[in-house]
């Protein structure tokens, strides 16, 4: 007899109002179906590649729009600022939440095989809302809420970032994916903790992070050739997405999430006072 494989992934409930739109409200996840159209995702690819016209590498490429990226701060750069091209400007008044809308773009390829590893957005540097917008192909994005070892992956001095942006530790280690993928937890020990799920994103399809999601859970994409989509062996293939954050500046700069360990305002706060109070 089949038995179904054990799922940990949370179920979510379709909204009345729109099919379209399913919610995972206790963790704050929305996915949107059909966020865009055939031919706005076929303007998004083409646009892409005649910025860059690299399809055969195995590494992701991103183009940045809006205030650029930091990867030194993993912020957004104050100075740095690209215009929105019409095939990002076109949609915003579609998302959902359009108090303070994104004004930080990053605008990625993924060629079939990659990834991204594990990890939690800044706190912060950002909003609450992140999204995630897919296009080209669908891909499933794993979750897992975070636990000690998340903590402590944070914790490490390499990983003593946003102190102070301008250390050499930051610059010599320049995108949180590095980051995520040096730590040296074993998967097993990490999937100990809490088990990870596996959130299909179709093209075409919006996501949104919020509470929980946003701030208490990793999230990342297996680097892998193969998915399995509704118990069938499908193969990668070049996935794009368009991150979109909001920034926070001066004052804003802040978290006060209910997730401390992995919270890099809280972090920030504990290496102030055990700098002025050294055991
Ligand atoms: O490609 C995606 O959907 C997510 C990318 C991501 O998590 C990030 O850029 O922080
Ligand atoms: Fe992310």
């Amino acid at each position: 007899m089949a038995t179904s494989p054990p799922t940990h992934a949370p179920l979510p409930i379709t909204d009345p109002a729109n099919p379209n739109i399913k919610r995972w409200d206790d963790i704050g996840l929305t996915l949107i179906h059909d966020f865009i159209s055939e031919s706005e995702e076929a303007a998004m690819v083409a646009a892409f590649h005649a910025a860059d016209p690299r399809t055969g590498g195995k590494k992701r490429l991103s183009q940045h729009f809006g205030f650029h990226f930091d990867y030194t701060t993993f912020g957004a750069s104050d100075s740095n600022f690209t215009p929105l091209p019409s095939y990002i400007a076109d949609f915003l008044t579609r998302l959902p939440i359009q108090e303070g809308l994104p004004d930080q773009f990053t605008v990625q390829y993924y060629p079939p095989g990659s990834g991204i590893p594990p990890h939690v957005d800044t706190h912060s540097m950002f909003d609450e809302a992140l999204y995630s917008l897919s296009f080209g192909s669908g891909v499933p994005m794993v979750f897992k809420k975070c636990g000690a070892n998340d903590a402590r992956k944070m914790r490490l001095p390499k990983r003593s970032l946003l102190s102070d942006a301008s250390t050499t530790a930051n610059k010599s280690r320049p995108t949180p994916e590095l980051l995520a993928s040096e730590n040296n937890t074993s998967r097993d020990a990490q999937e100990e903790e809490h088990p990870s799920w596996e959130l299909m994103l179709p093209r075409r399809s919006l996501l949104l992070m919020t509470g929980p999601a946003r701030y208490g859970y990793t999230h990342g994409i297996k680097g892998r050739k193969t998915d399995i989509v509704d118990g069938q062996t499908v193969q990668r293939e070049g996935r794009y997405s368009i991150t979109m954050r909001t920034t926070r500046r001066g004052a804003d700069v802040a978290c006060d999430c209910a997730f401390p360990g992995v919270c890099d305002a809280r972090i920030r706060e504990e290496v102030a006072q055990s700098a002025g109070n050294p055991q």
